[in-house]
């Protein structure tokens, strides 16, 4: 048993958060004085892998966990004030995008991605105690999890009909209950709902992999580390040639690496597409923050979500502070706001100094401007969704 399923096995039993009041409701208590226990969620129940991923981050060791029904409850649970922060996954090494966490991180209100957890994804067969696999009839799991194991299903389970759940430890419970004769999760899920581990290492391909991310209200951002990230949804102005390579030129003129870009139905209608990317580096860094806001002035609309550590890199650790960028001169398309101690545009130093280059320029103003706010984290970061 490894250390993960220990720890799951001695979680309390926590009711779920089913409970959410309307959005807009409560502000970040990241900058709270009160002394109050935190409250982090993640996608429940008790015993998937989101909450294995959760328990390896070092803030939440004394804080309240408790399981949300779904990725869009957890998300709402932190929109309204009743967590602190939520774990969802993003990204699976076989399936590709959440694509439900990727929608809901581009609408509603804004939230900001604080934390990544990259977990090693291995699946066990769980069963009621007894059960035979010449008995299943019935499997049940993830969607992305089916993904993961569609040529194992094929090859030991050709005529088990599959119906998905909302997770893999809600999968679990079903078979516990009766409702299916099998699921796939993580072994550390079987004791918790009274199953057994029928098979266990179940993978199509070896050493899969799931990225989470760990959500919260939009808050001033960290500080850049030497192994950062940048994510952000770019909608583009006109369906015209070339108009994703000019998005994606913002980030090649400048040496920016993309570590990810997908396009997502915007639900407007057929060919109506925005962009989801992660790009390397901290939204603080010049070449990030320049491409940000070249993007700002190309695109209609851009939600910005966050700059955070990238895990696995090797121990992100914080920057010596930053050399002022040169105030007020054009740097390639574009020159960046007034900077604060930290090398980051400082609080209320919106827009940028005064630059004879740009100051008759309204775009260059408002893209700085919304820049700075990026950074300081006010709650309407994406000043140009309300345009
Ligand atoms: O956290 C869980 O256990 C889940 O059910 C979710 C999820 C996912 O959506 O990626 C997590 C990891 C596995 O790759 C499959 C499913």
């Amino acid at each position: 048993m490894t250390s993960s399923e220990q720890s799951v096995d001695h979680l309390p039993s926590v009711p779920y958060l089913l409970s959410v009041t309307p959005a807009g409701a409560a502000r970040s208590t990241r900058r709270s004085a009160v002394p109050v226990r935190a409250r982090y969620t993640y996608l429940g129940p008790e015993g998937t892998f989101s909450e294995i991923a959760l328990r390896t981050l070092p803030e939440v060791a004394n804080a309240d966990l408790i399981p949300s029904t779904s990725v869009t409850a957890a998300l709402d649970a932190v929109r309204c004030g009743e967590a602190s922060g939520a774990l969802v996954p993003i990204e699976n090494s076989v399936e590709g995008a959440v694509t439900t966490t990727l929608d809901e991180l581009a609408t509603g209100q804004p939230l900001l991605i604080d934390r990544e957890v990259v977990l090693p994804i291995s699946f066990a067969l769980l069963v009621r105690p007894g059960t035979r696999l010449d008995e299943i009839k019935t499997v049940t799991g993830h969607p992305v999890a089916q993904a993961q194991v569609r040529r194992w299903l094929a090859t030991y389970l050709p005529y088990a009909e599959w119906e998905s759940a909302a997770s893999n430890a809600e999968g679990a419970r079903l078979v516990r209950d009766g409702r299916f004769d099998c699921a796939f999760a993580g072994a550390f899920a079987a004791r918790r709902y009274g199953l057994e581990a029928l098979l266990t290492d179940i993978n199509d391909v070896a050493g899969a992999t799931t990225r989470f991310v760990l959500v919260a209200r939009p808050g001033p951002l960290g500080l850049p580390t030497r192994a950062d990230k940048t994510s952000a949804v770019a909608w583009l102005a006109h369906n015209h040639p070339g108009a994703l390579l000019e998005l994606l030129q913002e980030w090649s003129v400048r040496g920016v690496n993309l570590l990810r870009i997908e396009s997502r139905p915007t639900g407007e209608g057929l060919g109506q597409y925005c962009f989801s990317f992660d790009a390397e580096g901290h939204a603080s860094d010049r070449r990030v923050a320049e491409a940000l806001m070249g993007l700002h002035r190309l695109c209609p609309k851009v939600r910005f979500l966050g700059s955070y550590p990238r895990a696995g890199e090797s121990r992100p650790r914080p920057r010596p502070r930053p050399r002022p960028w040169p105030q007020g001169r054009a740097m390639g398309a574009t020159t960046v706001p007034a900077l604060g101690p930290a090398g980051v545009p400082a609080r209320g130093a919106v827009p940028g100094p005064r630059d004879p280059d740009h100051d008759d320029d309204p775009a260059y103003t408002r893209a700085a401007a919304w820049l700075a706010r990026c950074l300081d984290g006010p709650e309407a970061a994406n000043p140009r969704e309300a345009a």
